[in-house]
């Protein structure tokens, strides 16, 4: 069994984890972490979400003394801002964990991308370079080797995952950026009170237009310039990508969908993206589920595909869990389904 311990674990996607962490069948759920001065502080996890009562009813013990968390632990989740994130990783890198952010302070290599998109200077520079993107169902050879895995974003795991095979079969033309408009449910702003996700002010409209950080993250690691306008929803959860792209001379449907199979068709169970050929994508059909739905219509030169995640699971914790049992040479899905 590996010690698992998450940091940030009262939040959304923490508590998910600690679900899943429970129900693993090689991992010890050893510890759950919150800030030094949380308000949480000593609660039963479960007093917080009531789902996981008689479940995963550990302590939230507040994080003073993280060097003697990481003697401890074989694995160590966090779950935390990206600062934070940026702050605690390399000390429990240090001591040979492995590490699995769900942040975004290791996802992107390149000069200035945090002081323009985060707003901190980066401060790690040799573990930025050496951590592993981890889009699980693309990068598993590296996710095997790697120490750091940087799970990826909400938004670009949708995006991402749904471009990904016609860029890699050249049935894109590059020349007309595709354009991803992609709805999120309010559990992405995560479990803090703040204006923007409060009851009231949220109505369904775009945000971060042409600055959200998450377009260099996916024009970076799709190696494709893309347009991508977010918007909040009056949901709690589930992304819906709606991507418009001009196919490549050549391209048609037929290829489209032999590219689809290519990049997706082995055994349910070995990963985590579903096909729906010419239906589109819901979130009600991946809420509270590790899947990827993707659809795709072709009419003349140009696509519309859809996917659905559920930013809490396939874009963030399960993605996760995923890279966790690829690391450690699990079924990829264990936990999961
Ligand atoms: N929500 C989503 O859909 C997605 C989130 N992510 C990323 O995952 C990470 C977690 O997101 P989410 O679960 O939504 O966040 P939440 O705001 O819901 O939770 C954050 C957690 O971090 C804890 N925390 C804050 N400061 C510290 C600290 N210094 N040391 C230890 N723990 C701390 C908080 O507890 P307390 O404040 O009480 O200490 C809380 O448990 C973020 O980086 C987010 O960007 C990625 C993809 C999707
Ligand atoms: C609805 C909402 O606010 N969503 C978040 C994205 C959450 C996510 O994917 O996380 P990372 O911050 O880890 O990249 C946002 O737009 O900032």
């Amino acid at each position: 069994m590996l010690n698992t311990y998450i940091i940030g674990a009262s939040g959304y996607t923490g508590a998910e984890l600690a679900k899943m962490v429970y129900t693993h069948p090689h991992l010890n759920l050893a510890g759950l972490y919150v800030s030094a001065n949380s308000l949480d502080a000593n609660k039963p996890l479960s007093e917080l979400h009531g789902q996981l009562k008689g479940i995963v009813d550990l302590p939230l013990t507040p994080l003073v003394d993280p060097a003697a968390v990481a003697a401890q632990a074989d694995i160590v989740l966090l779950a935390t801002a990206h600062e934070v994130s940026h702050d605690l990783a390399t000390m429990f890198l240090s001591k040979g964990c492995q590490v699995f952010d769900l942040s975004g302070a290791f996802r992107v290599k390149g000069d200035d991308f945090y002081s323009q998109y985060y707003g901190f200077e980066h401060q790690h520079q040799q573990w930025l370079e050496k951590a592993v993107y981890g889009l699980a169902e693309w990068n598993s050879q590296a996710i095997e080797q790697a120490q750091l895995i940087a799970v990826p974003g909400c938004y670009p795991t949708a995006s991402q995952l749904a471009l990904k095979p016609l860029l890699k079969s050249g049935l894109i033309d590059k020349n007309q950026w595709p354009v991803i408009n992609a709805v999120s449910g309010v559990s992405g702003a995560g479990r803090k009170a703040s204006m923007v996700n409060s009851f009231c002010e949220v109505s369904l409209q775009a945000y971060g237009v042409f600055g959200h950080r998450h377009q260099p993250e996916i024009a970076t690691h799709l190696d494709c310039d893309v347009i991508f306008t977010p918007h909040l929803g009056n949901f709690k959860r589930g992304i819906l990508a709606t991507i418009t792209a001009k196919l490549a001379p050549g391209a048609d449907a037929e290829k489209v969908a032999a590219a689809m199979q290519k990049a997706y068709q082995s055994q349910a169970g070995q990963h985590a993206v579903r096909l729906l050929g010419e239906q589109t994508a819901s979130i009600q059909n991946v809420v509270n589920t590790c899947f990827c739905d993707i659809g795709w219509k072709v009419q003349g030169q140009h696509i519309i595909l859809t996917s659905a995640i559920d930013n809490l699971l396939k874009g963030a914790s399960s993605q996760a869990m995923q890279c966790i049992n690829i690391r450690n040479n699990y079924p990829q899905l264990t936990a999961l389904v």
